[in-house]
């Protein structure tokens, strides 16, 4: 939920923050309001990066806490900022929030879940990420003046971000530690308290053999220095295509501009003459939640691989229809300025609205799954570590590029769609080519599938088991 509020919340704040941030020799700029957007994104490929090494030492829930630390520590500091600099720091801080807790919830849901649920758990995790997002444009929408003034409103929009994360905060003294992290470090009995608690009836004997198993995966990995792990990721055939596909989905998710509707979508529609952007961009972030949701159910019934090809061609047509639109649109100057009525305009939302479904039902939630069932146990922090930081490398730069190149190229939206359009034709190829379906399969299987090479297994088998937790 921190995640997606704080990633959105800049959609609205942006449409006002200009006039308190100017100065009568430097207004703000379409620069500066990139980089205040993808300050974050920034932020969060570095706490990615530190977050796995600092959960090794402190524990997951440890982690989850300077998380909520620097979640409040960020919202305080926007809403107290007094230029486009000390914004800047502001929001990358809150990106190193969103950065740890990106890579840190996935990795503690899927320690503590039975491995069985673990698909759809991690689902969870997306659909509250876009919960998120849909409350960041609701509190947008509320507090946008007249309801607040121009200056008082972006800063309690970007400042309300500290709050979950103080709940948050305290409801984690009542969360247990994983079992994993409590065997790494010999503290057995409370490992198997938890695992009591999480299975709920296990037999004595079934809560000593998923202890077990956890204790042969931790001696491997602990033996194991960085240098050794690094070579095995690329060196063994099955890690290196775990590796492959993990980083072209978490690629493909951002590289097909997704985020430039999610950051930008209010700006975009009060380009276009929309008398209540960020209304018309809450659209966007309901249509993502309602559809996530579908994947949700979705995911185990029909596969991650099906899923993915029919998501990809789903957003072509609705990118190059975007395209169309915005082609047929005239751009405002500004805000002054009326827009003469067009049928462009709503068509221009239900074509946002396909891409948006298309997206949302596969390439929006499956890379974060696969990225924590692909990878054996022995390199799962690294390859893991390794995908969420191509995630958010990408999202910088879909952040950082959309407003100068929409400004370069106007009519030029229309340019960087079509632009988009091939990434996931691209992406759509790829897929095809290497990613097996792996919906079913228990973690050994998935391994073997790997080891065997591209694409060999389009199989459908049901029923998933223990493995390795
Ligand atoms: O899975 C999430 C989700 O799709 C969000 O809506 C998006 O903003 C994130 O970048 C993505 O990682």
């Amino acid at each position: 939920l921190l995640f997606g509020y704080d990633t959105a919340s800049i959609s609205a704040a942006l449409l006002h923050l200009g006039p308190s941030l100017s100065t009568p020799e430097k207004p703000v700029t379409t620069w500066d309001k990139s980089l205040i957007t993808s300050s974050t994104s920034l932020g969060a490929l570095v706490g990615g990066l530190f977050a796995g090494l600092l959960a090794d030492r402190i524990g997951r829930r440890g982690v989850i806490w300077v998380a909520d630390v620097l979640f409040i520590l960020g919202a305080l500091w926007q809403a107290l900022a007094g230029s486009v600099g000390s914004m800047v720091i502001g929001r990358a801080v809150v990106g190193l929030g969103v950065g740890v807790g990106s890579l840190i919830v996935p990795l503690y849901i899927s320690e503590l879940s039975p491995p069985s649920h673990r698909g759809r758990l991690v689902v969870i995790n997306v659909l509250f990420i876009t919960f998120g997002q849909l409350i960041a444009y609701a509190v947008g929408l509320i507090l946008s003046p007249p309801t607040l003034s121009q200056d008082l409103s972006w800063r309690f929009i970007l400042g309300l971000g500290g709050v979950p994360a103080c709940f948050q905060f305290v409801f984690m003294f009542f969360m247990p530690e994983t079992p994993r992290w409590l065997v790494q470090h010999s503290r057995r009995d409370e490992a198997a308290r938890v695992v009591r608690k999480v299975y709920g009836d296990l037999s004595e004997t079934s809560v000593e053999k998923v202890l077990g198993g956890i204790e042969q995966g931790v001696e491997t990995v602990s033996k194991d220095p960085f240098m050794a792990k690094l070579r095995a990721i690329f060196a063994v055939g099955a890690n290196r295509r775990a590796l492959a596909i993990s980083c072209l989905l978490q690629g493909l998710q951002q590289a097909c501009g997704f985020n430039s509707l999610m950051y930008y979508s209010a700006t975009i529609f009060s380009l276009v003459g929309f008398k209540n952007p960020t209304a018309t961009a809450m659209v966007v972030a309901g249509t993502n939640l309602v559809f996530t949701a579908l994947a949700f159910t979705l995911i185990d019934r029909i596969g991650r691989r099906r899923i993915l090809l029919w998501s990809i061609p789903g957003m072509i047509v609705g990118l190059l229809l975007c395209a169309i639109a915005f082609h047929h649109l005239p751009i405002l100057t500004t805000t002054a300025s009326e827009p003469s009525p067009s049928i462009w305009t709503p068509l221009l939302i239900i074509f946002m609205m396909t891409y948006v479904a298309a997206y949302a039902i596969g390439v929006g939630a499956i890379p974060w799954v696969v990225q924590s069932e692909f990878f054996p146990m022995r390199v799962r922090g690294l390859g893991t570590g390794m995908a969420t930081a191509t995630n958010w490398v990408l999202n910088f730069v879909v952040g950082a590029t959309f407003l100068p190149a929409v400004e370069w190229m106007w009519g030029g939206a229309e340019g960087l769609f079509v632009v988009y359009a091939l990434v996931c034709g691209g992406g759509f190829l790829a897929v095809y080519r290497t990613y097996p379906e792996t919906r079913g399969l228990r973690m050994e299987e998935i391994e073997s599938v790997l080891r065997n090479g591209w694409g060999v297994n389009r199989g459908t088998k049901m029923g998933a088991g223990e493995d390795d937790i």
